[in-house]
């Protein structure tokens, strides 16, 4: 068995010292995707960026490519290959596409770039661009080939369907999934868009005031409509 890429661990998470998820498990394998899930303000983004070690987590432990994460020191983790695309993207709007691909790479690597845009073939028409007139869409297409240009062994996206046309999803997230198995990478999704994450995902994990409501198999969940209209919106009486 290979070493699981990222554990977490009875984590409370949360900010300024207010907890918004509670006892949060998980452990992730290398070529494994996850999707997290829930309704809004469940505690996705607030699990995601503690996971990446940019939070600190206000009890329990996270690990991740062997190493206990460090959240004074998330660049140590990046560095060893941990990317998180935020959901605000985290893009630099006055360089130039090229130059912010350049930035991403801690190696050049032209082999991996031509793979990277293969991709994302929308933006090699546009290197010369500045980043922040490019649209939503092209935005977020930056910032995932991006990450992935950093050879990442672990890979957490925070909304990756946000501003992205419904066909671009569609092509994008099987993309990932090949990604994942051939390379290894360890993916962890937060995703409002509820079938297209499990349609891609190992295993889901439905957020709910910050507490695990549901997990399990992902073609299991999608089949049970029932059990994710409960997670996300309570059980109805009956
Ligand atoms: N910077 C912050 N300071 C204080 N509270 C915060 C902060 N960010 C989020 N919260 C609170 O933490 C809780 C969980 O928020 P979080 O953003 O993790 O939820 P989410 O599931 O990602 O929601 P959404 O789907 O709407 O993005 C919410 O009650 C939110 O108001």
């Amino acid at each position: 068995m290979p070493e699981s890429a990222l554990i977490a661990t009875d984590l409370t998470a949360g900010h300024q010292s207010v907890p918004a998820v509670f006892g949060f498990d998980l452990t992730l394998d290398p070529g494994e995707i996850v999707s997290v899930l829930g309704p809004n303000g469940a505690g996705k983004t607030t699990t995601l960026l503690t996971l990446a070690g940019l939070l600190a987590p206000l009890s329990g432990s996270v690990s991740a490519l062997g190493q206990k994460v460090n959240h004074k020191r998330p660049h140590v983790m990046a560095r060893r290959g941990l990317r998180l695309v935020p959901d605000d993207r985290g893009l630099f709007a006055s360089m130039t596409v090229r130059d912010h691909l350049r930035l991403c790479r801690d190696r050049p690597d032209p082999a991996r770039l031509e793979r990277v845009l293969d991709r994302f073939p929308v933006l090699s028409p546009l290197m010369s661009r500045k980043v922040g007139l490019l649209s939503g869409g092209e935005q977020q297409m930056l910032a995932i080939a991006g990450a992935l240009l950093a050879a990442p062994r672990i890979l957490m996206v925070d909304e990756m369907s946000l501003g992205l046309a419904p066909k671009v999803v569609e092509e994008l997230l099987p993309a990932l999934r090949t990604l994942a198995r051939d390379e290894g990478i360890a993916v962890l999704l937060v995703e409002q868009h509820v079938d297209l994450a499990l349609s891609v995902s190992d295993r889901a994990i439905v957020l709910n005031n910050g507490r695990v409501v549901l997990e399990g198999d992902a073609s299991e969940l999608l089949d049970d409509r029932d059990a994710l209209h409960a997670a996300y919106f309570g059980a109805e009486d009956s």
